[in-house]
C-alpha cells in the first residue's frame, strides 16, 4: 500500500499547526466531527466505509526526514519543524462501525486529539472516508438490483487513477464478490476473477482457435468473450464447440461473456442454445456500462444473466463523483465551538456528542437517530436540527449508542477487522432498513434529531457569537 506520511495533507493544516505551536496552543485538546450533509445518489442511506484503512494509516502517521527537509525548504519555522520530528498521531478516534448505515448531519466519526494532531489528520481522513463511503454505498445499490447474482468489480482501468485500489475494497464491503484488480485482491484478501479481452480474440486469425487455446490453458476457469465479431453467428457457436470439446475431456467451460448489444435478448438466445447443447452449467456473464438501473432493468426483462461485471459506474460513484463529507471543530480548549452560517443547514453541532439509533419495544427501527451530548441518556424527545417547528417523541424506546472508541492514544482498541466480517455486518445492518429506505426513487426520509440539551447548547452559543459580533 502507498506509504501515507504526514505530508499527505493540505498546506493550510501545516500552516495552522505552526501557529498553534508558536502560540503554545498545540497541547490544547480538540474534538472534530466527521459528517456529511447530503446522501449520495439521491438515495435513502449511505454505508460507512474506509475506517480500517484510516486506522492503519493513523497508526504510523509521521513526518519522514525527507518530508521535513521539504518543509524546511518551504520556509517553515525551524523550531516548529524540530517539534514535528517527533510528531505522531496520539489521539482518540470515536467512530461508527465500518459498514454501518449512516445518515446526514449526525457525526459519523470523531477525532479527539491535540490541535496539531487533529488538524494534520483532517485531509487524509476526508480523503479516505468520503471516497470509500461513496463507493460502498454505490456497490450496495448495485447489490440490491442484482439480488443473488454474482457481481465482479471491473473498474480499475476507468477509476480516478489510484482510487481503484480503495474502490475495490469499498465495493467488496458493499456487496461485490470479486474483483479483477489483482493488487486489491492480494492486499485485502478479495477473490480475484477475470475473463478475456477483445484483443485476445482479435490477435488470432480465427475466433475458434483463440477460444480453444484459452480453454486448454485454463481448463477450470475459462469464460469466453463472444461478441468480438458476431455474438449469435460466431461467438456463441464457437463457444459451444469448445464447451463440448472440454466436456469430452472431462473438463467444464465456466462461462461466456456478453459485452455489447441487447444483453437481455442475447442472454436468452445464448442460454437456450447452451442448454440445447447440453451445456446447462455454463454461466452467462454480462458487462458494458452497467449500473444499478441497467441491472434492475435486465432482471425485469428476465435476462438469464448469472454474473454482472461492473466497472466505470461503480468506481467513479456515478453520477455523484464525491461524498460531501466535512470535518468540523466541535470542542476546543475546554469549550464547545460552533460555525455559524446564513444557511441554517450549515450550522455545526457543538460539543462532545453521542448518536443513538432508536428502536421500539419490539426492537424494530423507529426511523430515527438522535444526536445528544455525550453524557446524556434516556432520550424521550428530539428536535429537527434546522426546523424549530418539528420534533419527535420517543415512548418506550431502546437506544443503541453508535459511536465507540476504536483508537485510544494513537493505538487501536481492537485488532483489525476482516473485510469479510465488515461486509457481513454491513449486510445485517442494511437488512434492518425496510424497502422504503432502500428504494431508488424518492426514498423514505430517515430522521435525524438533536436532543433538547444539545439544541439549548447550540442556541446559546449561536446567540453568544451573534451578539458578540453584532
Ligand atoms: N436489454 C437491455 N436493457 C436495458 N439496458 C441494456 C440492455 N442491453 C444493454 N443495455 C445497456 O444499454 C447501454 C448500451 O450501450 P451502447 O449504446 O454503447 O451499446 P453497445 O452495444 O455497447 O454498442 P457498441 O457495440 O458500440 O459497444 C449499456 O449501458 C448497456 O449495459
Ligand atoms: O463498461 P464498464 O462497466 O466500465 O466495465 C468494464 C469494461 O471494460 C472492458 O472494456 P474495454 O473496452 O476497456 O476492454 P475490452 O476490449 O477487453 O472489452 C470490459 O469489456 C467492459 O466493457
Ligand atoms: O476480466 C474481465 O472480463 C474484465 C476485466 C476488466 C475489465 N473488463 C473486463
Amino acid at each position: 500500500m502507498h506509504n501515507f506520511t504526514a505530508t499527505y495533507t493540505d498546506l493550510y493544516q501545516i500552516n495552522m499547526a505552526q501557529v498553534y505551536f508558536q502560540q503554545g496552543k498545540h497541547e490544547h485538546q480538540a474534538v472534530f466531527d466527521y459528517f456529511f450533509r447530503k446522501l449520495p445518489f439521491e438515495g435513502g442511506y449511505a454505508v460507512f466505509s474506509g475506517l480500517e484503512t484510516l486506522l492503519e494509516i493513523l497508526e504510523d502517521f509521521r513526518f519522514s526526514k525527507e518530508d521535513l527537509d521539504f518543509l524546511n525548504a518551504q520556509g517553515l519555522d525551524s523550531k516548529f519543524l524540530d517539534y514535528l520530528k517527533d510528531f505522531k498521531f496520539q489521539g482518540n478516534i470515536i467512530s461508527s462501525a465500518e459498514g454501518d448505515i449512516v445518515f446526514p448531519t449526525r457525526p459519523v466519526l470523531q477525532v479527539e486529539a491535540n490541535m496539531v494532531e487533529a488538524q494534520l489528520v483532517e485531509t487524509i481522513l476526508l480523503n479516505i472516508l468520503n471516497f470509500q463511503t461513496l463507493i460502498t454505498t454505490k456497490a450496495s445499490r448495485i447489490r440490491k438490483s442484482a439480488g443473488d447474482q454474482m457481481l465482479i468489480d471491473f473498474g480499475m482501468r476507468r477509476a480516478q487513477s489510484s482510487g481503484a485500489y480503495h474502490a475495490s475494497r469499498a465495493a467488496f464491503i458493499g456487496g461485490f464478490e470479486a474483483t479483477s484488480n489483482v493488487v486489491a485482491g492480494k492486499d485485502f484478501n478479495i477473490p480475484i476473477s477475470g475473463t478475456m479481452a477483445h484483443s485476445f480474440v482479435q490477435s488470432y486469425d480465427d475466433e475458434l482457435t483463440a477460444f480453444r487455446d484459452f480453454a486448454q490453458s485454463h481448463p477450470d476457469n475459462s469464460i469466453l468473450l463472444v461478441d468480438t465479431y458476431d455474438t449469435l453467428k460466431s461467438g456463441l457457436p464457437n463457444a459451444i464447440k469448445v464447451g463440448k470439446e472440454m466436456k469430452s475431456r472431462g473438463e467444464e467451460l465456466k462461462g461466456i461473456r456478453l459485452d455489447s448489444g441487447d444483453l437481455s435478448y442475447l442472454a436468452k438466445k445464448c442460454r437456450k442454445a447452451l442448454d440445447e447443447a447440453g451445456l446447462q452449467d455454463v454461466k452467462i456473464a454480462a458487462s458494458n456500462q452497467l449500473d444499478e438501473y441497467v441491472i434492475r432493468s435486465l432482471k425485469e426483462q428476465q435476462g438469464p444473466i448469472d454474473v454482472f461485471g461492473v466497472g466505470t459506474n461503480l468506481v467513479i460513484g456515478d453520477p455523484d463523483a464525491a461524498l460531501d463529507g466535512v470535518y468540523k471543530l466541535a470542542f476546543a480548549n475546554d469549550k464547545p465551538r460552533i460555525k455559524l452560517s446564513e444557511n441554517l443547514a450549515k450550522l455545526t453541532l457543538p460539543h462532545k456528542k453521542q448518536v443513538y439509533r432508536m428502536r421500539n419495544s419490539e426492537g424494530k427501527l423507529t426511523g430515527a437517530d438522535a444526536v445528544t451530548l455525550r453524557e446524556e441518556t434516556n432520550i424521550a424527545h428530539m428536535n429537527h436540527p434546522f426546523d424549530a417547528s418539528k420534533s419527535l417523541r420517543f415512548n418506550d424506546c431502546t437506544e443503541e449508542a453508535l459511536l465507540h472508541y476504536v483508537m485510544k492514544d494513537g493505538k487501536r482498541t481492537e485488532p483489525p477487522k476482516r473485510l469479510q466480517d465488515i461486509k457481513a455486518y454491513s449486510r445485517k445492518r442494511l437488512a434492518e432498513f425496510t424497502e422504503e429506505f432502500q428504494r431508488f426513487e424518492n426514498p423514505h426520509l430517515y430522521k435525524i434529531g438533536i436532543s433538547d440539551q444539545l439544541l439549548e447548547e447550540r442556541e446559546a452559543l449561536r446567540n453568544h457569537y451573534k451578539t458578540q459580533n453584532a
